[in-house]
Parts: structure tokens; C-alpha cells; sequence
């Protein structure tokens, strides 16, 4: 009886001492990474990572299938042990800072119970945590307005991924984890979804997302951070990384017999259909060349786009990360 009587002050404790831990000493990083190493195995998914993010960044993870980001996301949110190096969340370890209830996550996985309504697991998940966000401004922020009486199985996949949004707020977390977060969306759920995400920046939250649309993270990121092969390879605003590439993107419509091979300054040539897209070292040279050669419809000549510089950073591999010291 008196164990039980224990027990359950040690329970009416645990909410405000999470509370008290949830709040960050003022200065201290959202995230520290420092030589995060993660192996699989004899698979090193994660290579010595260095990484530090101020809170109230919005922070992009960038890179290919099987970079890491994962990996990293996993790291910080204490799910797998790292085979050398320290992560710190919001100035504690990772499990004490998801105890603590700052951290909410978004996994590319995230399971739910399928049988379940929204409503009943939202609840359950809510009281879990020290803090609560309101339900009705959750529902709101979340988009997920007529949801809560469905059951989980009933969800497309955007309403689903919605749903785990909801779940990695309800603690009002501080950081938040987001691990490709629109795969399943469509276009007007993508926009929605981001506006959601600068609305909790400016209220000061920290985000930190993986992705492959490299267009969101251009139009949402205060920062970007590619990673491959489980290292750094770029760090710094989509501007620096873009900023690294040399050369210009040129497109024309061209009938599919006109001959384009030997063009001066050009580094890569790709057809669709009648559209042709290079890459030139000097877009001067080549559109005299080409201008020399016959005409060119609906031309376009753009610097590089955050893709551009993402996936030439990945083919050429870098030993020492373009961007900024932080
Ligand atoms: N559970 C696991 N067991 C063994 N190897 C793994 C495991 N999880 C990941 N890996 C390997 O670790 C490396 C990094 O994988 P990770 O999932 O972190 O990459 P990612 O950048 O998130 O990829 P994607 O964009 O495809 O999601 C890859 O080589 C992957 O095959």
C-alpha cells in the first residue's frame, strides 16, 4: 500500500520536473552533434558529423538515398546507440531530452495503431507528455479539421502523415524532427504543410527536416546541410551552397535531329522530348556557338538551383564541406 501510495506521488512529480527540464538554458544549442559516428554493422552510415544548430533554425537535411539523414535523425532522438561522439539536446542527452518532452519527431516509418481513431491516439499521445499543445489549435495547425473521428487505417497517406504531425506536436516540443515529411502529400497539403512550419519558426521552434524535394528546402530552410556517405558535405544558407557552383543551366527547344555534341564550355547535355537543358562552364561561349548554329526558342539561361548544386556536390564528392564556419 505504502508502495503504491509512492508510486503514484512519483507519478503526480514526473509532469512538472519535465516541464522545468523541457525549458533550455538561454544560449544553449537545439542540437549539438560533435563526430557522430553510426555503423550498421561494417556499414558506416554516419561519418564523424559535426553538427550545431542554434534554436529557432529551420534546417534542411539534405543528400541521397542511404546519405545518413536518417541515421542522424535516429541518433538524436536516441534510438540507436553511435559508435563513437555525442549528440546533445537542447543541452541534454537525447532520451532525457524526449523524456523531457522537448523533441517531437516525425519518422519516415511512424507506426500507428491501425484499428484506432485519430481522436483516441491524439488524446492518448497528449497526456503523455508534461506540456500540451491546445487541441483545438493542434487540429488547426496540423490541418487535420474532420479527422479525429476516422479510424487510422481509413487515412490516405498525406491525411496520415498529417496525423504524425499532430502526434510530433502534441508535446509543444521545442525541436522538432521531421524525417521527409511530405512524401505523401500533395501539392496544396506540401504548401499548407510549410506554412505550418514557418509559423512555428517565427514562434521560435526549431525544425530540422529531411527531404528529397530540394525545392521545398530552398523556399523553407534558413539553412541547408548535405550530407553523403555519411559525411558533410555542404553547410550554410541555400544562397553559399548554391554560390559554390561554378557555370549556368541553358534550355532551348530544338528538334530531336539537331545535332548538339562538341558544344564549347558545355559539362552536361540532357534531352526531353524537343527540350534540351545543358550545363555550361561559360554561357556566353556556348549561346554563341549555339546562336552560330541556328536558332533557340524558348530560351532560358538560370544560375544554379538548390538541385543543380546538390547533386553536383554529391557526383564530385568534397573532402572539405563547402559553407560557413558556425
Ligand atoms: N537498420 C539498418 N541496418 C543496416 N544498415 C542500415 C540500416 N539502416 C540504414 N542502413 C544503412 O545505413 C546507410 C544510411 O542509411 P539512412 O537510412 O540513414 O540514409 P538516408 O539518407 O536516410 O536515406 P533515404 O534518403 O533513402 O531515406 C545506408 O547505407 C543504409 O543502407
Amino acid at each position: 500500500m505504502t508502495s503504491v501510495r509512492r508510486d503514484r506521488r512519483r507519478l503526480a512529480l514526473l509532469p512538472v520536473r519535465a516541464a522545468r527540464q523541457a525549458r533550455a538554458v538561454p544560449g544553449t544549442p537545439a542540437l549539438d552533434v560533435s563526430g557522430l559516428t553510426v555503423r550498421y554493422g561494417d556499414t558506416v552510415a554516419v561519418d564523424e558529423l559535426d553538427l550545431t544548430i542554434p534554436t529557432g533554425q529551420t534546417v534542411a537535411l539534405l543528400g541521397p538515398n542511404g546519405a545518413g539523414k536518417s541515421t542522424v535523425v535516429n541518433a538524436v532522438l536516441g534510438l540507436l546507440a553511435p559508435a563513437a561522439g555525442a549528440v546533445r539536446v537542447l543541452g541534454r542527452t537525447p532520451r532525457e531530452a524526449v523524456r523531457a518532452g522537448s523533441v517531437g519527431a516525425m519518422l519516415q516509418h511512424g507506426g500507428l495503431p491501425s484499428e484506432a481513431r485519430v481522436g483516441e491516439v491524439l488524446d492518448l499521445v497528449r497526456r503523455s507528455f508534461p506540456t500540451r499543445w491546445p487541441l483545438e489549435d493542434l487540429v488547426v495547425t496540423a490541418g487535420i479539421d474532420g479527422l479525429l473521428g476516422r479510424p487510422v487505417e481509413a487515412l490516405s497517406g498525406g491525411q496520415r502523415q498529417r496525423v504524425l504531425l499532430a502526434l510530433a506536436l502534441a508535446g509543444a516540443p521545442p525541436l522538432l524532427l521531421l524525417d521527409e515529411p511530405t512524401s505523401a502529400m500533395d501539392v496544396e497539403g506540401r504548401r499548407a504543410f510549410w506554412t505550418t512550419m514557418r509559423g512555428l519558426a517565427e514562434r521560435g521552434h526549431t525544425v530540422v527536416f529531411a527531404t528529397h524535394h530540394l525545392d521545398e528546402a530552398d523556399a523553407v530552410a534558413d539553412r541547408v546541410v548535405v550530407v553523403a556517405g555519411g559525411r558533410l558535405v555542404a553547410d550554410g544558407s541555400s544562397a553559399q551552397v548554391k554560390a559554390g557552383i561554378v557555370g549556368r543551366t541553358i534550355s532551348f527547344t530544338a528538334a530531336p535531329d539537331r545535332r548538339l555534341d562538341g558544344l564549347p564550355a558545355v559539362t552536361g547535355l540532357t534531352r526531353q522530348g524537343t527540350t534540351v537543358t545543358l550545363r555550361t562552364a561559360d554561357a556566353d561561349v556556348t549561346l554563341r556557338a549555339l546562336l552560330a548554329d541556328g536558332g533557340l526558342p524558348d530560351l532560358e539561361v538560370r544560375g544554379a538551383t538548390l538541385e543543380d548544386a546538390v547533386l553536383s556536390l554529391i557526383s564530385t564528392g568534397t573532402d572539405a564541406p563547402i559553407g560557413v564556419a558556425r
